[in-house]
């Protein structure tokens, strides 16, 4: 082990990525079905506009049953990595065409002007490599959310953000960090837990 938070965090980034990578297709596709459930039925699951996913890649939970249960009226959209440092998102459907982004992860192959701002978007769901109950996250630590979505701190309502992960990317405490966007949720295969101020369960 090792004193320094920054290694502690690397470490356990490629246990938990690991983990994720080993669950087995069957589990795999049980997950992303109770995923689905669970994205559905959020309090603020919106019936209309542009929603933000992401094409599962690295043992992610698939979204691809949620994707088909969306209201017509929502907008699918995956990630788009700007030269900006900051995420865009464009909208995405069966026959869309993709190409993979320097990450080798797909993305829309869409002109720029089809290109939706983070704070265009509904509800986004956000990839976890891990997850904490007080609703403290760890992604992949390229800062992508935290520096898209730094509008929302302090700043509650759309975009809703809502953390997606297995249930075994659980860890008993992450520490905060000051960029760290605040989660609204996080939904897993069996639950929901819903970190909004007023639901909060009292200290
Ligand atoms: N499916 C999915 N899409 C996503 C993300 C994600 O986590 N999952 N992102 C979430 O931010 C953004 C992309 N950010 C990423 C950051 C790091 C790596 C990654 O694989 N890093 C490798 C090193 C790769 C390299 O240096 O070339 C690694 O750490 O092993 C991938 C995506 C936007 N799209
Ligand atoms: N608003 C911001 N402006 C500039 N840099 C930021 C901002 N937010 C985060 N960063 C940088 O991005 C990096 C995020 O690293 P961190 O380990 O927190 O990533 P993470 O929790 O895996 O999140 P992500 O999924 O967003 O990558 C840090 O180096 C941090 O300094």
């Amino acid at each position: 082990m090792t004193d320094d938070p920054m290694a502690q965090r690397r470490q356990l980034r490629d246990r938990l990525r690991q983990a994720r990578r080993a669950v087995t297709p069957a589990s795999r596709n049980h997950a992303a079905d109770g995923l689905a459930r669970q994205l559905t039925s959020l309090a603020f699951a919106p019936s209309s506009g542009p929603v933000a996913g992401y094409w599962a890649s690295d043992g992610e939970v698939s979204l691809e049953p949620w994707r088909a249960r969306l209201p017509g009226s929502c907008t699918y959209c995956l990630p788009v990595l700007g030269d900006d440092g900051q995420l865009r998102f464009a909208p995405y459907g069966d026959g869309t065409p993709l190409r993979p982004n320097r990450f080798g992860i797909p993305e829309p192959d869409l002109p720029v002007s089809r290109w939706l701002r983070p704070i265009d978007m509904a509800l986004v769901v956000l990839p976890l490599v891990g997850f904490d109950l007080e609703g403290e996250r760890l992604g992949m630590g390229g800062g992508w959310y935290d520096r898209s979505f730094a509008f929302r701190h302090g700043r509650p309502g759309s975009p809703w953000m809502v953390g997606a992960a297995f249930d075994l990317q659980a860890v008993p405490r992450l520490p905060a960090q000051a960029w760290d966007v605040p989660l609204d949720a996080v939904c897993t295969e069996s639950i929901t837990l819903d970190f909004r101020p007023s639901h909060r369960s009292p200290e």
